[in-house]
């Protein structure tokens, strides 16, 4: 599934622009602080309208200015699976909750909590889990929502080295083994290069 994603959108005093187009596996967006690649993540999610532009993810058009056919996929049609930075969890439900927020049965959870390492969280809090096991839930909320894509907005960042390894293999498990397209956002030139199988500079 490719992403050809061509969009511009000013911020304040910030232009954000990006023209790529990446297929298989997953796509590294690198580059510095403030030049705009969460900004990207949003547009492709359906929560920051470009200014122009389009976005097309595996043939479907999901943005399209006036010249692309005035096209703007509300967010649950895009079927994006986001995680952020941080976690995001929601506090007052049980990791279980969590997890089954947005899906549309519990078959796959088994599954998913098994590889993600997660199974035996799903009775606790959100407040007593690890950055690591977090993050790791977050993952397995995004991939129970049957997204056709995964957005990952630094998920690495917050995370101390033996945290990062557990939640990098579970995002090489989700590329390599689910094949599931990724867009992901870092500016860690050591985790674009093991994740991407392509990395564009912004
Ligand atoms: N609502 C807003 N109003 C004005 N400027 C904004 C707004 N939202 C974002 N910006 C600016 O747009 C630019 C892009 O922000 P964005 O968060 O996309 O960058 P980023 O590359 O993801 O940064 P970082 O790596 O620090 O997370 C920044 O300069 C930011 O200050």
């Amino acid at each position: 599934m490719s992403f050809d994603i061509d969009v511009v959108r000013r911020l304040g005093d910030t232009r954000v622009a990006l023209a790529a187009r990446v297929g298989e596996g997953a796509t590294v967006l690198f580059g510095r602080s403030g030049v705009g690649k969460t900004s990207v993540l949003n547009m492709v999610a359906g929560l920051l309208r470009p200014d122009t532009g389009r976005i097309v993810v595996g043939g479907e058009t999901l943005f399209g200015d006036s010249d692309w056919g005035g096209i703007d996929l509300p967010p649950e049609r895009r079927r994006a699976g986001y995680v952020f930075q941080a976690a995001r969890l929601f506090p007052h439900m049980r990791v279980r909750a969590n997890l089954l927020y947005g899906a549309a049965d519990d078959v796959e959870l088994t599954d998913r909590t098994a590889f993600l390492g997660i199974a035996h969280l799903l009775d606790r809090w959100p407040r007593s889990l690890s950055g690591g096991e977090a993050q790791r839930v977050a993952i397995g909320r995004a991939l129970l929502s049957n997204p056709r894509f995964l957005l990952l907005d630094e998920p690495l960042s917050s995370l101390d080295h033996a945290r990062r390894e557990e939640v990098m293999q579970a995002i090489e498990h989700v590329r390599d083994v689910l094949k599931l397209p990724i867009l992901m956002v870092t500016h860690d030139p050591e985790e674009a290069e093991r994740i991407g199988t392509q990395i564009v500079r912004m």
